[in-house]
């Protein structure tokens, strides 16, 4: 059976620019994305996805600002995990990004977002998010570098 575990994943907007990091060390090492991580037993999701933030770039977020806009599940083929990730997104911040020891943070246009260095599920949502759509995503792995099927589907409200 799966064991199910909880992630959040946030990205922050700015004008016709999104916020990603570069991962410097652990899960998802040497890709860009958006700021995240585990919830932990004493905290909300929300709670959770702004301490990442915070520990990852230094920026600074109300829990109550962050939009939830996506419900991503990542399977691996042979595996028992199912990531469930919960995707937030704002553009009420407060504080400069600043690298730590986990993230570099950059600033990117939407055009200029590079997929070549992302999980290679981001080409497939990312428009999505781009274009403000709240939708729901399964993605299933053959390792880190292979997506054997997935599935995307709108959603009306979250
Ligand atoms: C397999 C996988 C995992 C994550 C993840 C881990 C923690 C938060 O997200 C991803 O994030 C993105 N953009 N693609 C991803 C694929």
């Amino acid at each position: 059976m799966l064991v199910k575990k909880l992630f959040t994943l946030v990205f922050i907007r700015k004008e016709d620019q999104i916020l990603l990091g570069f991962k410097k060390r652990g899960f998802g090492m040497n890709k860009w994305n958006g700021f995240g991580g585990k919830v932990e037993p004493n905290e909300t999701i929300l709670e959770a996805a702004a301490r990442e933030l915070k520990e990852e770039c230094c920026l600074t977020v109300k829990p109550g600002d962050l939009k939830n806009i996506a419900h991503l599940e990542f399977t691996f083929e042979g595996e028992p995990t199912l990531m469930d990730v919960r995707v937030f997104s704002t553009s009420i911040f407060e504080g400069t990004p600043k690298e730590t020891e986990e993230m570099r943070p950059k600033w990117f246009r939407h055009e200029d977002v590079p997929f070549e260095d992302m999980w290679l599920d981001d080409k497939l949502w990312f428009p999505y998010m781009l274009q403000g759509k709240k939708f729901f995503g399964h993605f299933h792995y053959e390792g880190f570098d292979k997506i054997l099927n997935y599935k995307i589907e709108e959603l009306d409200s979250m």
